[in-house]
């Protein structure tokens, strides 16, 4: 047994109800054991053993009354997982489904991300089982309030800044600042995402999205190639989607489908996002309501039951863009047999590792998350430093940075994939590139 798989082995055991940060922790260790083939010195510093250990996990009750005057009660989690490049910075989600795996999962995945961007940014993330659908704006109120009373006494412009993440939007992010200027009496960022009246950066809203499509822009040049009159798929119609859709069809693409948690709309004539925007960002409705935008004569598009399906549609481009396991080994053999040549994933670890397996194999030129959807945490890390300035950068000029960003990021993994001989294995290189820079700010910083 290699140190590695050691390492991998012990955490299985320790983390035996935590599937998804096992998946994560799995596809990560094994791709970086080239690493330690090359640097003995690390395992002497048992960094393995300390970097799959989290500093630190907080989880809190939040308490809050509902409209009816009913207390509720949801688990609060804020996951402070390494800081040897610098403060902690990783979303908040609000979902159903969240739970210690969960978080510890994006945690781990938070850290390679921002170490990819090139800013020194540590990893972290957090949330609650809390989920805003289908509450009114005075109870995410009082929610908002009652966690970020708990989170407050974690978090700091220097030692952990979050943003958002699923369930957590411009509201939200409003809400939860507000409690935390309230509390402090400071005016810090302590939280991106951030309106543009109280500090927040332009292009924010957009960066995921965008992002995922500069890097991918890039990777179809390297090829010759280009988004010129491609066949785009996108799942999800929240704010990573909504972008994605957004700036592939301002670069010649044609969106023909997205979805949400009860089905997916399907137009060959191409998506129009205006309405998607409507719909998801001031409605808070259901992708089926897209239909109600057409009268009889002009309704091409349709409804289908069901999210999963979306990856039976034949396309030259797929970005998942929803959520965790989206895509499975099934849905990745039906994109391969259509022929499908790029999938970036907007959204985190969409694909298992049964899909991103079969991908690869089938030459598929695969963009993973932690450098495909670094964009928002770049942008998060830009508006920190135009809050710390005290300037406000033009969009253009955010927009710029934040694609030179994806650019280098893509040109990074590239590199790292090459110099370790796995040529166009995004994963491996991913992993390889951010690692490296996180373990060697851990070696200098001594056993803590
Ligand atoms: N927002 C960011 O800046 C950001 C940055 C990096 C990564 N991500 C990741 O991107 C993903 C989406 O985040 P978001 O911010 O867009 O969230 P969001 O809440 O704005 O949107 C999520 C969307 O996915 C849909 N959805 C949920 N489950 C689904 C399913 N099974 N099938 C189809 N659709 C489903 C929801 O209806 C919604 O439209 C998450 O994995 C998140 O961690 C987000």
């Amino acid at each position: 047994m290699s140190y590695v798989s050691d390492v991998l082995e012990d955490l299985k055991k320790k983390s035996e109800n935590q599937p998804e940060f096992i998946q994560a922790a799995t596809e990560i260790l094994e791709s970086i054991e080239p690493v330690f083939e090359k640097h003995p010195e690390y395992q002497k510093a048992g960094l393995l053993e300390r970097y799959v250990e989290p500093e630190r996990i907080v989880i809190f009750r939040v308490p809050w009354i509902d409209d009816e005057g009913k207390v509720r009660v949801n688990k609060g989690y804020r996951i402070q997982f390494n800081s040897a490049i610098g403060p902690y910075k990783g979303g908040l989600r609000f979902h159903e489904s969240v739970n210690l795996s969960i978080i510890k999962f994006l945690g781990f995945e938070q850290i390679l991300k921002n170490s990819l961007t090139g800013m020194n940014i540590g990893g972290g993330k957090g949330g609650s089982d809390f989920n805003p659908k289908g509450k009114s704006d005075n109870e995410i109120m009082r929610f908002c309030q009652s966690f970020m009373t708990e989170l407050y006494n974690y978090i700091g412009p220097d030692t952990d800044v979050p943003a958002g993440d699923i369930g957590v939007g411009s509201r939200e992010v409003g809400f939860l600042f507000g409690q935390y200027n309230r509390i402090s009496n400071e005016h810090h960022c302590v939280l991106t995402g951030s309106g543009l009246e109280y500090g927040g950066s332009l292009v924010r809203t957009e960066a995921t999205g965008y992002g995922l499509v500069y890097i991918t822009e890039e990777a179809l040049k390297q090829r010759n190639d280009s988004f010129q009159g491609k066949t785009v798929v996108v799942s999800g119609s929240g704010n990573v989607a909504i972008y994605a859709a957004e700036k592939a069809i301002m670069l010649g693409a044609k969106v023909i489908a997205m979805s949400d948690s009860s089905g997916y709309i399907y137009d060959e004539n191409g998506i129009q996002i205006p309405f998607i925007k409507e719909i998801k960002e001031i409605n808070y409705g259901r992708i089926s309501e897209y239909l109600d935008y057409f009268d009889d004569e002009n309704l091409t598009a349709k409804f289908v039951e069901g999210s999963n399906n979306i990856w039976d549609l034949k396309c030259d481009i797929a970005f998942p863009c929803a959520t965790q396991n989206e895509l499975d080994g099934d849905s990745a053999r039906k994109l391969v047999s259509n022929n499908v040549k790029y999938l970036s994933e907007g959204a985190n670890m969409p694909c298992t590792l049964e899909a991103t397996e079969i991908l690869q194999k089938a030459g598929v030129v695969y963009l993973p998350g932690k450098a495909a959807n670094a964009g928002g945490v770049a942008t998060s890390a830009l508006e920190m430093a135009q809050r710390s300035s005290k300037l406000c950068w033009s969009f253009e000029e955010v927009d710029s940075r934040l694609k030179a960003i994806m650019v280098n990021i893509y040109h990074c993994i590239d590199q790292a994939a090459k110099e370790y001989g796995f040529e166009e294995n995004y994963v491996i290189g991913s992993n390889i590139a951010g690692f490296i820079k996180v373990a060697n700010a851990m070696m200098a910083q001594g056993v803590v």
